[in-house]
């Protein structure tokens, strides 16, 4: 049976990054992504926002929507502080078996607990099964049309605080105007909007940060 693309992207890691090295395992995908074949990664333009976003939130607690094939986990559990997590949450088992591996080849298995399943099934749980008690980062990268409803979630699941920063993929393309519509006319989210341009392409993008007031 031949391979999945996210198979490919993960097996041209295992032959070319630097077991345990997590830098070189996302510019590995990256460079695979932008010269072979492209993949929904956040890439390195938007990856740099998103560095800044987890560094200001400096958190303990992070949680993921949308692992894919593990990139932007990489990417953020990398900056976590000792004793901190991150919380990612994949749909397809099929991803969540490759974004394992990517994980664990990149030596960042200690600070990320991927968790299988739907949204609205995994967040109702955080606070009881996987003993979060407040969120203080939030990356949106799922299905666009979840953002909104989760993110509506988290807050019924008191999993927000004063501060807990939301930031957001793709907010122009594929874009996620009722999330956009729905933080901005919110009184309990201070907004800010981050120019960039889609993974791998010259196309326009943007990522979203919205701060939770209380
Ligand atoms: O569709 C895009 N992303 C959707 C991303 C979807 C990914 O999130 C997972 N998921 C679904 N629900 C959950 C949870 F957590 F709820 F359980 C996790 C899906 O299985 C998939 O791996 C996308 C598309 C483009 N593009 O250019 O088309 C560019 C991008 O950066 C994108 O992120
Ligand atoms: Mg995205």
């Amino acid at each position: 049976m031949n391979q999945s693309k996210e198979q490919r992207i993960l097996n041209f890691v295992l032959q070319n990054a630097v077991r345990g090295d997590p830098c070189s395992v996302m510019d590995t995908i990256d460079k695979y992504c932008s010269q072979k074949e492209w993949a929904m990664n956040v890439g390195n333009e938007k990856g740099l926002i998103l560095d800044k976003t987890v560094e200001e939130a400096n958190p303990s607690v992070a949680l993921e929507l949308g692992t894919y094939c593990g990139y932007s986990a990489v990417r953020i559990s990398r900056l976590l502080k000792a004793g901190a997590r991150l919380l990612t949450v994949e749909f397809n088992p099929e991803f969540a078996a490759i974004a394992k591996q990517m994980i664990e080849f990149a030596g960042v298995q200690d600070k990320v607990k991927l968790l299988e399943g739907p949204s609205e099934e995994i967040i109702p749980q955080l606070k009881k099964k996987y003993e979060v008690d407040t969120l203080d980062f939030v990356f949106l990268d799922h299905w666009k049309d979840r953002y909104t409803p989760d993110t509506i979630l988290l807050q019924e699941c008191n999993l927000l605080r004063k501060g807990s920063i939301l930031l957001a993929d793709n907010i122009i393309f594929p874009g996620a105007p009722d999330f956009l519509n729905y933080v901005r006319k919110s009184p309990h989210f201070k907004c800010t909007n981050y120019p960039s341009h889609l993974e791998y392409m010259q196309v326009e993008d943007a990522m979203e940060k919205a701060v939770f007031l209380g």
